[in-house]
């Protein structure tokens, strides 16, 4: 009888946290030392990532959904997240390469479910249709005090010549980020066996060989392969 050809094993990593604390900016640099290791893999973001998705994130972050109540925006994500999942997330994963995505289903949970109020029971229900079984191996919690992150985002939107307007979740109060915070602190609680909390207030070199520590740690097929 033929052997069957050993499945490739590709990851799926996933970054969460609060606005500003450097997620887009970690995700770069993981995907570069990925691809210095040999290992083929994209990046990705949520609300978006495909067509459909990024519709469904324009839509939702110019505010347009917004009187339509969590639930519903609920609901949005999740729709996006469908797509997203089907028809990128899945196929490379089946294809042996590695999908990071800035931010995934914990942000649902965080932001409509622990700071928004919506049913745990519902948000539980759209990630059982919107993952498709596709939960991320392993998921980095960037964590940091909000007013700092916020004087990040501040200090490159004036060195960029740029207005402060940001988008519906950014004009939240800081005592809402502060919930924000521990809502994600608390689903790394949850889940230790997938997440890991990072503190993001380091340099952005030091962050990035932190979180390559994590990632090395986590997934056995990258500890002695030759920076290539
Ligand atoms: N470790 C860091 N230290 C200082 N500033 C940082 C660091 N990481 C990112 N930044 C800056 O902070 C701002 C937000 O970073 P970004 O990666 O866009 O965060 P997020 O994706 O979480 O919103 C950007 O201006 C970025 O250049
Ligand atoms: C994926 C997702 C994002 N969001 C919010 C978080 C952000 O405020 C916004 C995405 O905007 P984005 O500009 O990507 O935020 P950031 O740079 O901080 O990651 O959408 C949810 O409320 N629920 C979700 O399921």
């Amino acid at each position: 009888m033929l052997e069957e050809p050993e499945a490739k094993r590709a990851r799926f990593i996933t970054f969460e946290g609060g606005e500003g604390v450097g997620k887009s900016t970690q995700v770069k640099r993981l995907l570069q030392n990925l691809q210095n290791y040999s290992i083929e893999a994209v990046r990705t973001r949520e609300p978006g990532g495909t067509a459909k998705a990024e519709a469904i994130r324009s839509f939702i972050l110019q505010g347009r959904s917004e009187s339509w109540g969590a639930g519903a925006e609920a609901v949005l994500f999740a729709a996006a997240r469908l797509d997203h999942v089907t028809q990128l997330i899945a196929p490379n994963l089946r294809n042996g390469t590695w999908v990071i995505s800035d931010r995934f289903h914990d942000s649902t949970r965080a932001y409509q479910g622990l700071t928004g109020g919506v049913d745990d029971k519902l948000i539980a229900g759209l990630e059982v249709l919107a993952l498709d079984g596709n939960t991320p191996d392993l998921t980095i919690v960037l964590d940091m005090d909000p007013e700092i992150a916020f004087k990040r985002v501040a200090q490159r939107a004036i060195e960029d010549g740029l207005a402060l307007t940001g988008d519906r979740f950014e004009k939240e109060e800081i005592e809402w980020h502060k919930r924000l915070r521990e809502g994600f602190l608390q689903i790394a609680r949850d889940n230790p066996e997938r997440c890991v909390v990072i503190s993001a207030e380091q340099a952005e070199d030091v962050l990035e060989a932190t979180i390559w520590e994590a990632v090395s740690e986590r997934f056995p097929e990258l500890q002695g392969r030759a920076d290539a």
